[in-house]
């Protein structure tokens, strides 16, 4: 499988802009017909990414929406349509504006943690910027916004093997937008943390459980084992879009295996002894007892904070 498009959030907005492609163009007599369409094609969309969560709740939410629409007898099958078109494109900007919220309380929660008045040297993994959400970024829209706020010394991004985000688009965002970056090997976080003060990590997330437990790419759990060693405040960045509140805790979120090549070939040269069998597991889950604290939207949660949201502030907007 080549990912044409990456990163949790970004395939939930794209999935459901690609809905939005193909139905745009269909004229519908009927409301039942569009309904089917749209449930039929979301469907689809969420079996492509089964550990993240974004593409269930945007399909879930847009589901919603079309069965109130068809049902209701005010609502014509051209007005429904428009609706619905409608709902996609605000998914751009919601996250965009989500982010830059994440980015806020992120920073000053990594600020308010011990740094003081002095500048950050933070550390995150795999990428979670423009290129895996609509563009502003999760974790490295934290990042973005220490620098805004000129409080960053420097972040150190890991490559994530095997297939290397951090080394091809995180550099390429930090290089680009000129911040005070340096890469490391996914097996150097150990020795970074032991030679420097890291004052935390910052990462994304595929899938928060309601207990705080989080998946994302894989390398993360141990980055949160090394950092809980050298006590190294943990933070998550995760929009509620990425926040699945009906499963208690991690156990049940599924990891997928992605495709042996991504570790034995870089640029299709084989660099792993032809015949060697792999595990290539895309994800883990990092236990909330290792997580200092859920940035998301609306706030820093701690895990024991997150669990204890009741039902409407979870889904209020
Ligand atoms: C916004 S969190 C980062 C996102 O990107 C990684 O996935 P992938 O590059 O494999 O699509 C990570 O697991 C998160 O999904």
């Amino acid at each position: 499988m080549i990912l044409k498009v990456r990163g949790a959030p970004a395939i939930a907005i794209v999935g459901c802009l690609s809905l939005a492609v193909e139905i745009q163009p269909e004229v519908f007599t009927d409301k039942k017909s569009l309904r089917q369409e749209i449930e039929g094609k979301l469907n689809y969309l969420v079996s492509a990414r089964p550990t993240a969560v974004n593409m269930k709740i945007a399909a879930e939410d847009l589901i919603t929406l079309s069965n109130q629409l068809s049902k209701d007898d005010s609502v014509s099958a051209a007005d429904m349509k428009e609706r619905f078109l409608k709902a996609i494109d605000a998914m751009l900007e919601k996250d965009i504006a989500d982010n830059k919220a994440i980015g806020r309380h992120g920073a000053q929660a990594i600020l308010n943690n011990g740094a003081g008045d002095s500048l950050v040297r933070v550390l995150t993994h795999c990428n979670t910027g423009s290129l895996a959400t609509a563009g502003y970024g999760t974790a490295l829209g934290v990042i973005r916004t220490l620098h805004a706020d000129k409080k960053l010394e420097q972040v150190y991004c890991t490559e994530t093997r095997p297939y290397n985000q951090g080394a091809r688009l995180t550099a390429y965002e930090l290089v680009h937008e000129k911040m005070p970056a340096t890469l490391i090997c996914d097996d150097m976080v150990a020795a970074l943390m032991k030679s420097r003060t890291i004052s935390a990590v910052i990462v994304g997330a595929d899938r928060v459980a309601a207990n705080g437990d989080t998946a994302n790419k894989i390398g993360t759990y141990q980055i949160a084992v090394v950092a809980n060693y050298h006590s190294v405040p943990f933070y998550v960045a995760a929009p509620f879009t990425s926040i699945d509140f009906t499963i208690p805790n991690g156990d049940r979120i599924i990891i997928e295996e992605r495709p042996e090549r991504e570790m034995t070939h870089i640029n299709d040269q084989r660099v792993a002894a032809a015949g060697i069998q792999c595990w290539n597991p895309a994800f883990d889950v990092t236990p909330a007892a290792l997580i200092t604290g859920i940035v998301t939207e609306k706030g820093v949660y701690s895990p024991e904070e997150l669990k204890g949201l009741n039902v409407s502030e979870k889904l209020q907007d």
